[in-house]
């Protein structure tokens, strides 16, 4: 088994003002690992920011357990809570990069000030720090920008300093708390493959944090999904895709794979409207080996189901082919029970959006 380079377990952090409680997060448990890029998806206030800074302890939780690279900073069920002397607290959070969605750049430093600002702290000399930003500028692909101040670049160069500073202490975790929620849908793309590459290259290990399943979609391996403090369900990227469970998930998969405007669209449509006594309206959702031909083709030849295709969609997860179908189905009775069990069977996900299976 792999350990975990991060793990929270039963996070409580509770906030009270006046006479107000605040639960913003509820027993959460999450276990990271080395390399993952780690998705934590969930609306604005369902508790994403409140329960990454617990990490570093910049949020000091409730209750619960935090144990990062095997060593607790926090245990909620010792009585001083806080495991870790401020000095040692103040090294390890080095070691945890953090980027936002507004960059946080100090204006009126250049941007290789802004990324050796990092530095301060370090035992380097002064010309390994010099090397060291240059290195890091290079590998951001601002090499050319030394020189410059924060308002003389684009949103998503001022993301890339804030990329470079960030590891500027060689982390191995970094926290991207919705980097990509200032920059519009190219510039992001840029900045995720940019993530992508450092978690490659470098195994460094990333939380995403994002209210946009598309970012999840692109870069993460894991996800969890979050709503009012607690997380709702979390699992490998493909499976959440292909089998999600809460319908907040299936919202955000909708909205991620453009099948939230298809449905609309569809659902409105007479064939759908109007649906006859004994069809389904269905999504079929399937990954891996299972192409829709196969599937479509064995409905009819074996129980007499024949399936219209109002809409398909193929997306590309962790390298792995997710498909959805939106479909309507006719048959008897019996042929769409046997088929739609044999579906399962197969491992599609069918969901019936209309109709009544009997
Ligand atoms: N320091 C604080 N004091 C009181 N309430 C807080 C504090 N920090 C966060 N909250 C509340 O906790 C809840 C969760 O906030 P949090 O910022 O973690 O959500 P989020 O999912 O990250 O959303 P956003 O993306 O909008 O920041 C919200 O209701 C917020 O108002």
């Amino acid at each position: 088994m792999t350990n975990p380079i991060i793990s929270l377990k039963n996070i409580d952090v509770t906030f009270t003002q006046k006479k107000r409680t605040i639960e913003a997060v509820k027993n959460v448990s999450i276990d990271v690992n080395r390399g993952d890029v780690f998705g934590i998806v969930g609306y604005s206030g369902a508790g994403k920011s409140t329960l990454v800074r617990a990490i570093n302890l910049l949020q000091v939780p409730t209750a619960g357990q935090v144990v990062v690279n095997g060593e607790t900073f926090f245990d909620g069920q010792s009585s001083k809570g806080v495991q870790i002397k401020p000095k040692d607290l103040r090294d390890r959070r080095r070691k945890i990069g953090m980027i936002f969605q507004h960059f946080n750049l100090l204006n009126e430093r250049t941007v290789a000030e802004n990324v050796a600002f990092a530095l301060q702290h370090s035992p380097l000399s002064a010309n390994e720090k010099k090397a060291k930003v240059s290195e890091l500028l290079e590998l951001v692909e601002l090499s050319d920008r030394s020189e410059q101040f924060p308002s003389q670049l684009s949103g998503g160069q001022k993301q890339r300093v804030a990329i470079a500073r960030a590891l500027a202490n060689d982390p191995e975790i970094l926290i991207s708390d919705e980097a990509t929620s200032a920059l519009d849908p190219k510039t992001t793309n840029q900045i995720l493959a940019l993530l992508k590459k450092l978690n490659a290259e470098f195994n460094l290990t990333i939380l995403l944090i994002t209210h946009e399943m598309e970012a999840v979609k692109e870069i993460a391996n894991k996800v969890a999904v979050m709503q009012n403090g607690a997380v709702l369900e979390q699992g490998s990227t493909l499976d959440i895709f292909t089998k999600p469970q809460a319908p907040l998930t299936k919202e955000f998969i909708e909205t991620a794979t453009n099948q939230d405007k298809a449905l609309a669209a569809i659902s409105a449509t007479d064939v759908v409207e109007n649906l006859p006594a004994g069809q389904l309206f269905a999504r079929l959702t399937y990954s891996g080996n299972s192409t829709n031909e196969p599937l479509i083709t064995g409905l009819y030849q074996n129980f007499q189901v024949v399936a219209s295709i109002l809409y398909g969609n193929v997306e590309i997860l962790q390298g792995t082919e997710v498909g959805s179908l939106l479909v309507v189905l006719s048959g008897t009775e019996a042929g769409l029970a046997a088929g739609l069990d044999s579906l399962t069977d197969q491992g599609v996900t069918v969901e019936i959006l209309k109709g009544t299976k009997a």
